[in-house]
């Protein structure tokens, strides 16, 4: 498929796919389209040419469905900063098919304490904010979760405790599609990755 945005060519005539119960690592350098792809399998950008089919739909004229099966946790969270993380939680289970006792189980065992949950979003530090969005995008009840830099501010600690988390999914036949610029997290998660150069990607090899 071809993506352009704003007529820049973000992705060209790029071939991926991926199966359930997969962690798919897609890496490659700043501006390759990484989150480009990610963004069009979760129905947040239109392909120009090609086809994209998400669970058999296409996100384009689908869209509704597709985003009903698919967590996405981009760079920028889509959390309420006025709001606690507590009520965050509650918001996400009432709206967006997040289960409730298992996000505040990630906070937990992500190491968030109970002061973290009860104030307000915008206070948190860069990390538990991340913490607690991933606790979100781990609870959701869809069949694919696309996330973006999941690594990124998380301490070595909490790394290893989402790549656990990231594996439970997938062993209960979710697909997990990663993108990442961390290399040395690929060989114990990752079943395929592709590398991403100039809006293509080449698929590297299978574990
Ligand atoms: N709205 C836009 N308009 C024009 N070009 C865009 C737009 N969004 C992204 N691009 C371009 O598309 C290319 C791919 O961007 P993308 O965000 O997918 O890269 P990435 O591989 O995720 O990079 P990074 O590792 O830095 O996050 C970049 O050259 C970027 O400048």
């Amino acid at each position: 498929m071809t993506v352009l945005l704003d007529r820049f060519p973000a992705l060209v005539r790029c071939d991926f796919d991926a199966y359930e119960g997969e962690v798919v690592f897609v890496q490659g350098p700043n501006g390759s389209g990484k989150t480009t792809l990610l963004r069009l399998l979760g129905g947040l950008v239109e392909a120009f040419a090609g086809s994209v089919l998400v669970f058999g739909r296409d996100p384009k004229t689908e869209a509704r469905a597709v985003r009903r099966e698919v967590s996405y946790l981009a760079h920028s969270y889509q959390m309420y900063e006025e709001l606690s993380g507590r009520e965050n939680l509650s918001f996400f289970s009432a709206t967006a098919s997040c289960d409730l006792e298992r996000a505040l189980e990630w906070t937990r065992r992500f190491g968030l304490i109970d002061r973290d949950l009860d104030v307000r979003f915008r206070v948190l530090s860069a990390g538990q904010r991340k913490k607690m969005s991933a606790a979100i995008a781990l609870s959701r009840r869809t069949e694919l979760l696309l996330i973006d830099e999941p690594h990124a501010l998380l301490d070595q600690a909490t790394k290893a405790t989402l790549d656990r988390g990231l594996l439970e999914l997938a062993q209960a036949g979710r697909t997990v599609i990663i993108a990442s610029h961390e290399l040395d997290r690929i060989a114990t998660l990752a079943s395929r990755t592709y590398r991403m150069s100039n809006g293509t990607a080449t698929l590297m090899g299978s574990s």
